[in-house]
């Protein structure tokens, strides 16, 4: 892009540098493969691949399965991978060991768990959830109740209002998402949750935009169930093995309805009738999909040597960093659709303007990727393991040189794409 602002920024390099330098975790960038020159801010959508996920994936396809073939499920273990992948997700978002299973994809596990606590409350027969949470959670709640045909109802409380003012003695689940995807905003998961409890509810926490991004403490939350995506700041890659999380004291009682032979006690014994495993194992259904749940286990190679804390503090100090870039540079026309407060922010930036698409395309045009959703948000994801500070500052640059040129207003930037 031609330089249309004067460079009178240098204090913004200054402290972009002092920052990178002062970082702790900046060695985890090197972990992954990025293209360069550019500055990626969507790894709250797909995050970027690591050095390992690449190289276990032709390990697992041209050795485990090209020589290994079904020997494979033993020698190479693939059996047990989404215990042991579900193990390393589970100690990043504060869960007990045997607690969490990767498996099938986000919205197949939120049936599963709906459906599971749906059991475990027999009587009741409302959903409580938001009418901004993610839509997929939304339908696959719609699809649930019109397959149980037992009157359940999708209560859905406007934005801006308290999910728990839903909650009453008919509820069966307070259903929500931790981080708002829209606008980054984080729910008190505790507080909800034990509001959900004195009702006689349970409560299941979509944690698609919190896992590896936020530090958890999901099981000391009282949280019952809980499922979120493998392809986000985890790093899994497209269509990764998403996971769910049983709170122990319900993995006894709690059925799922897609009983598939690998949640079977006895999977190799192949009899007519199922009988759940014991434990988690019991969430899965089919079998697994190996080579993108090695491509999740390496990923998780990333979070070595680096604590939750430490991504928490990063990621509050880039999105914090980037919210005075943006308004010290770009001036007026953005408004701040994410809270101001570092602590009341997951790890993205939100903005809105009446012609964020084509924003989030001249912007794309010029290597610097975030995205748009729907109807006039501008959004960027931070991820701690990889973004610098110094990307920050470029793409607030960037949206000031792109406002200051009006690029949002050509036309080539308002075609739609399929994805957005
Ligand atoms: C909150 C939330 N839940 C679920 C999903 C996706 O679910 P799935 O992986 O099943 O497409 C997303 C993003 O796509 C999301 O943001
Ligand atoms: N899952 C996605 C996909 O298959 C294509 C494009 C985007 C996605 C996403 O993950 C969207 C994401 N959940 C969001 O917060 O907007």
């Amino acid at each position: 892009m031609a330089d249309a602002l004067p460079r009178a920024t240098d204090r913004w390099d200054a402290r972009a540098r002092e920052l990178d330098a002062a970082d702790p975790i900046a060695f985890a960038r090197e972990r992954f493969r990025l293209p360069d020159g550019l500055v990626y801010l969507d790894g709250n959508s797909l995050g970027a691949l690591t050095k390992a996920s690449a190289e276990r994936v032709a390990r697992t396809v041209s050795e485990e399965w090209g020589h290994g073939l079904i020997g494979s499920w033993n020698a190479a273990g693939w059996v047990d991978l989404p215990g042991r992948v579900g193990e390393r997700i589970a100690a990043l978002i504060g869960a007990s060991a045997g607690s969490v299973v990767a498996a099938d994809s986000t919205s197949v596990n939120l049936f599963k768990v709906l459906a599971a606590a749906l059991a475990l409350r027999p009587e009741r027969r409302v959903i409580v959830s938001q009418r901004a949470n993610f839509p997929t959670d939304l339908y696959m709640a719609e699809g649930l109740a019109q397959l149980l045909a037992q009157g359940h109802e999708l209560r859905l409380v406007d934005e801006g209002a308290d999910p728990a003012g839903a909650l009453c003695e008919r509820t069966a689940v307070l259903m929500l998402t931790h981080v708002d995807y829209r606008t980054g905003a984080i729910h008190d998961m505790a507080a909800l949750t034990r509001a959900a409890h004195a009702a006689g509810a349970l409560a299941i926490w979509d944690l698609a935009h919190s896992a590896g991004a936020l530090e958890l403490a999901l099981e000391a939350s009282g949280a019952d169930f809980a499922v979120g995506c493998g392809y986000k700041f985890l790093n899994g890659g497209p269509g990764a093995p998403a996971f769910l999380f049983v709170a122990p004291r319900h993995q006894g009682e709690a059925r799922q309805p897609l009983s598939g032979w690998f949640g079977h006690s006895a999977p190799f014994s192949f009899e007519p009738g199922y009988r759940p495993s014991d434990g988690i194992r019991r969430f899965q259904a089919g079998t697994p999909s190996v080579i993108a749940l090695s491509s999740l286990d390496a990923a998780l190679d990333a979070f070595e040597g680096v604590t939750m804390s430490q991504i928490r503090d990063k990621s509050v100090a880039l999105t914090t960093f980037f919210v005075e870039a943006v308004e010290a540079l770009a001036g007026p026309d953005l408004r701040l659709a994410s809270p101001r407060r570092g602590e009341d922010r997951a790890s993205q930036v939100s903005w809105r303007h009446p012609d964020a698409y084509a924003l989030a395309q001249a912007l794309i045009a010029h290597r610097i990727v975030g995205d748009f959703r729907a109807p006039d948000i501008l959004r960027f994801g931070f991820a701690p393991l990889y973004n610098r500070f110094d990307e920050a500052l470029r793409a607030a640059r960037g949206i000031a040189e792109v406002l200051h040129a009006g690029l949002h207003l050509d036309p080539r930037f308002q075609v739609r794409n399929a994805v957005t």
